[in-house]
């Protein structure tokens, strides 16, 4: 936790207005970042993110792209680019 008690709730598809490198939020897990800032800090070219950005990116978070979940380490990384929720029944 940041301290931020208030979050704001988000649709799929207001998280798809967010779908390059240079404005990219994703919907994990039902939580909604913003990980415009992180893209450079990333351990691999942009291009691998690019194509989660703006999407329902839970596969990516647990595959890689490959089959392998991140480290526990990168789930709490994530968690300082939250920025809301996913609406429940919101596309
Ligand atoms: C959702 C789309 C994402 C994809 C497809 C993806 C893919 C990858 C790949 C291919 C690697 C390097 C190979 C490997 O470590 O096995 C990697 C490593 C890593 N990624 Fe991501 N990543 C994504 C999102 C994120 C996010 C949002 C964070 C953190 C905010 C993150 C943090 C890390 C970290 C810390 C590593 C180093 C290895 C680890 O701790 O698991 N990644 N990722």
């Amino acid at each position: 936790g940041d301290g931020q008690e208030t979050k704001s709730t988000f649709t799929l598809a207001e998280v798809a207005e967010h779908d390059r490198l240079e404005d990219c939020w994703m919907a994990i897990e039902g939580h909604v970042y913003d990980f415009t800032a992180y893209i450079d800090q990333h351990p691999t070219p942009p291009e691998v993110l690019e194509p989660w950005c703006g999407t329902e990116a839970t596969e990516g978070m647990r595959t890689k792209g490959y089959g392998r979940d991140h480290s526990e380490r990168a789930w709490q990384m994530a968690e300082q680019y939250r920025v809301g929720s996913l609406a429940e029944n919101g596309n």
